[in-house]
């Protein structure tokens, strides 16, 4: 495995990079071009903000099958793209917010009380108290935009500062506002007008740019401190410049600009705001604990395991994929069935989640059966990421449903594959902790092991068919390891399910056919 850290992590999140046996190349600042022309050699990239991951990178990093943001925001980060391509993202979404928490106030505290301007005078020996008259946050209002991770921890610790605190985020529950003693409002207009401090903690998105703009500020009380440490451009550059020339503005402290590395903006010119280059997660803890998740997620990832913190695929948090892990591999195996037992696209897959399965988290399973469904016939990586992108753009419709109770099983999973002309059925179990079990084909009942060769017979039924199907197998060198028949009507059709020991050929296939009772043989590798 080769893996690119194209920006810095800690010491501590290289070293579990290295220990993992992984050839880890350490390669800052390396300008795009070269980044392009080398990444095809990599299974795995780590970035932090600076690197932008688009449609472009993914062109040329054709190995590539993970991206480790080690940090927070993604935005830097084509995430349509990276799922169009088949690439884990990840992140580490808790691991720097504290840091980013403790920075907005530190903005906060520092550019009321403008203590990087009095440092600036007194650098160049100037003792001059006059200038430096700031103002307390004792018993203000503080607006915060957005009460997610950041702004919540904000938030409780603005309290300390017998702040009141009021915020606007229209995405949470009201529980939410309740649990930490914060007065939702109902509009980014009515916390405007009520703040003393403003604090934004959005993410960037189409919503949030510029959402901070001439309009809100024109609502602002005349006075107001504002802080951004969350994304360049939420609040508008040049909006701020106009509202601090029109004095509704008279401090603030930014941490990110729209277009990093910035060294031009209007905010350079204004005297009381302060500004820092990106710094907010710039500490010997955050960067600690971000280069360690990376690490430790880049490798599960790139081992094909389930990581706790892809953004783009379903998370399970650590017990819950516990509970669903052997019914991932029971979905994606007998997902594999359909396009090896038949030749019809399928137009709707349904999946009736019944029993146990019914109360777990599905959607990771519902993508593990059209990953194995998918598989056999497409040449794309398939894989829980993609899975139910592909499936959209091949025109597979998707519908669960759940079912509590399985009048036979303790779980359950079948899967209805509908074509055009007809309709497959797979039904399957796990059996005590983790022994999978296919009970079901097309209404043939069994309780058949899966087995990476598997070979599936109709044929009438009527005395002596099991012996012909073994002798013919036994002349071709075919051994048997498991055998179950099923039928559904007594003289009608039966079905035989049989676990052997090797691959057989089309010849020998062919020849069981001619077997007289025969109706039809289909070779299933299921492994
Ligand atoms: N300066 C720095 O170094 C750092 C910056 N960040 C940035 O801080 C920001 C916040 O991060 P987290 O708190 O972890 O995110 P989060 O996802 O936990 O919270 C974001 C909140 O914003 C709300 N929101 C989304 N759209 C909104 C809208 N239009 N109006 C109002 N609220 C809206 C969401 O409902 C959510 O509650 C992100 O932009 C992140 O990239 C994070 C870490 C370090
Ligand atoms: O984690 C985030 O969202 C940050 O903004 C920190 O970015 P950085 O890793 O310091 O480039």
């Amino acid at each position: 495995m080769k893996i690119i850290v194209a920006e810095k992590i800690s010491d501590k999140g290289m070293e579990v990079l290295q220990a993992s046996g992984a050839q880890v190349d350490l390669k800052l600042k390396i300008p795009r071009e070269e980044l392009l022309e080398i990444i095809p050699a990599y299974d795995a990239i780590v970035v932090r903000s600076a690197t932008k991951i688009d449609e472009e990178f993914f062109a040329h990093a054709t190995s590539v099958k993970v991206v480790g943001r080690a940090g927070n925001g993604v935005d830097n980060i084509d995430m349509t793209a990276a799922t169009k391509h088949g690439v884990i993202v990840v992140n580490t979404p808790d691991a720097n917010s504290v840091s980013a928490a403790e920075h907005t106030i530190g903005l906060m505290l520092a550019s009321s009380r403008k203590s990087p301007q009095a440092n600036m005078a007194m650098k160049n020996r100037i003792w001059d108290r006059s200038p430096f008259t700031g103002t307390e946050l004792y018993r203000k209002t503080v607006g915060i935009v957005g009460l997610g991770r950041i702004g919540a921890l904000v938030a409780t610790r603005l309290q300390a500062f017998d702040m009141k605190v009021i915020a606007y985020d229209p995405y949470i529950a009201d529980s939410r506002f309740e649990k930490f003693g914060v007065e939702k409002k109902e509009t980014l207009a009515e916390l405007m007008q009520e703040a003393d401090f403003l604090t934004v903690h959005t993410p960037k998105t189409k919503e949030t740019l510029g959402m901070i703009g001439k309009e809100q500020f024109a609502l602002a009380k005349k006075g107001l401190h504002i802080v951004n440490c969350a994304r360049g451009g939420i609040v508008d550059e040049e909006a701020l410049a106009w509202a601090a020339a029109e004095g509704i503005v008279t401090a603030g402290g930014i941490d990110v600009l729209k277009d990093e590395p910035a060294t031009t903006s209007p905010l350079f010119d204004l005297e009381h705001i302060i500004l820092t280059p990106h710094i907010g997660a710039d500490t010997v803890e955050a960067q600690d604990n971000v280069g360690v998740s990376i690490a430790h997620e880049v490798l599960s990832a790139l081992r094909g395991e389930v990581v706790p913190n892809a953004v783009n695929m379903p998370t399970l948090q650590r017990q819950e994929l516990e509970q669903v892990k052997q019914s991932l591999k029971l979905g994606e195996i007998m997902g594999k069935c359909y396009y090896q037992l038949n030749k019809e696209p399928v137009e709707q897959l349904e999946i009736i989640y019944s029993g146990e399965t019914a109360k777990m988290e599905t959607e990771m399973i519902t993508l593990a059966v059209l990953k194995g469904l998918m598989e056999p016939v497409i040449q794309e990586k398939v894989n829980y990421v993609n899975a139910g992108l592909l499936a959209k753009n091949r025109g597979i419709e998707v519908v669960e449903s759940k079912i509590a109770d399985n009048e036979h099983y303790l779980n359950f999973i079948q899967l209805k594959v509908h074509s055009k002309e007809k309709t497959f059925t797979i039904g399957g179990t796990v059996f005590g902790k983790n022994e999978l079990r296919i009970a079901e084909i097309n209404g043939f009942v069994f309780d058949v092991i899966p087995t990476d060769y598997m070979l599936i017979a109709e044929n009438i039924d009527q005395p002596g068919m099991i012996g012909k199907i073994g002798t013919m197998l036994g002349q071709n060198n075919i051994n048997i390891a498991t055998m179950q028949v099923s039928r559904n009507v007594q003289g009608e059709k039966a079905m035989m399910f049989m676990a052997i020991d090797s691959e057989p050929t089309e010849e020998d296939l062919a020849k069981i056919t001619t077997v007289d009772g025969i109706l039809k043989v289909q070779f299933l590798q299921m492994g």
